[in-house]
């Protein structure tokens, strides 16, 4: 009944441990800050393959931490394959971390560098788990590709989500949103940093292979202050600094397909 988990003084990441342990105890946390010059370049490493067609997106939601877009991920529609993963690995959703201001709102941080904002794709292995609660709670359950987002000039594949915002600014409200192609969310370069790491939200499970890219993709600052119309809870909670901050590396070793 109380206030679930959240971003706020009372119930953000510092507070996340009391209900999910393993935010403190864990070993492969996220987000995490990636220092170019301690990853590892692994020719072995393939290049990120990525079938999508626009069709199968279904839905626009404000889950109250995020705004996220559903795919029907019954069949293999949106699939991504190669890059560090074995198998294929279904898109289920994407959703946005921002910040208060411009000069932070990423999770990941890159050689210091906070972004504006960060854009997760999340993907589950549909070649060896049924469905998304199974494929969540296994070791190489997830793959979820991060991108970067850079306030510069405006971004017009964006701007379908962003002028439906409007509509679903309340906590839990949702419109149908189809036909939005994800790779037209992407940067042409998509060389990545690679490493095992977990969920950035409760339940925090350590089921993500993360795929984080180096070139970030750019939006206005109008359109980053569109993101900050949505609402936590309320009329005066407007929705930003969604994000965790970065966590132990531990014993982890980050990769690069890129020299
Ligand atoms: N920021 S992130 O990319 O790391 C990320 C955060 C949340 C999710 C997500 O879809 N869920 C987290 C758990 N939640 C509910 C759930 C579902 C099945 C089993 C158990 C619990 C859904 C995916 C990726
Ligand atoms: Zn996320």
């Amino acid at each position: 009944a109380g206030c679930g988990w959240g971003y706020g003084s009372k119930n953000g990441p510092s507070h996340w441990h009391e209900q999910f342990p393993i935010a403190k105890e864990g070993s492969r946390q996220s987000p995490i800050e990636l220092k170019n010059a301690e990853t590892k370049y692994d020719s072995s490493l393939k290049p990120l393959t990525l079938s999508y067609d626009a069709s199968s997106a279904k839905s626009l939601t404000n889950t109250g931490s995020s705004v996220q877009v559903d795919y029907e991920d019954g069949t293999d529609r949106l699939v991504l394959t190669g890059g560090p993963l074995c198998g294929k690995y279904r898109l289920r959703q994407f959703h946005f971390h921002w910040g208060a201001c411009d000069d932070h709102g990423s999770e990941h941080i890159l050689d210091g560098t906070s972004y504006s904002a960060e854009l997760h794709l999340v993907h589950w292995n549909a070649e060896k788990y049924c469905d998304f609660a199974e494929a969540a709670k296994a070791p190489d359950g997830l793959a979820v590709i991060g991108v970067f987002l850079k306030v510069c000039n405006e971004n017009p594949a964006l701007q379908k989500m962003l002028s439906s915002l409007d509509c679903i600014k309340k906590k839990g409200s949702k419109v149908e949103f189809t036909d939005f192609a994800p790779c037209a969310l992407l940067p042409p370069c998509l060389n990545y940093y690679t490493y095992l790491g977990s969920l950035t939200t409760p339940p925090l499970f350590e089921s993500v292979i993360w795929i984080v890219l180096k070139e970030p993709i750019t939006l206005s600052s109008e359109q980053m202050t569109k993101f900050r119309t949505l609402e936590f809870t309320g009329p005066d909670d407007p929705m930003q600094d969604n994000y965790r901050p970065p966590q132990p590396l531990k014993c982890r070793e980050i990769r690069k397909n890129f020299q």
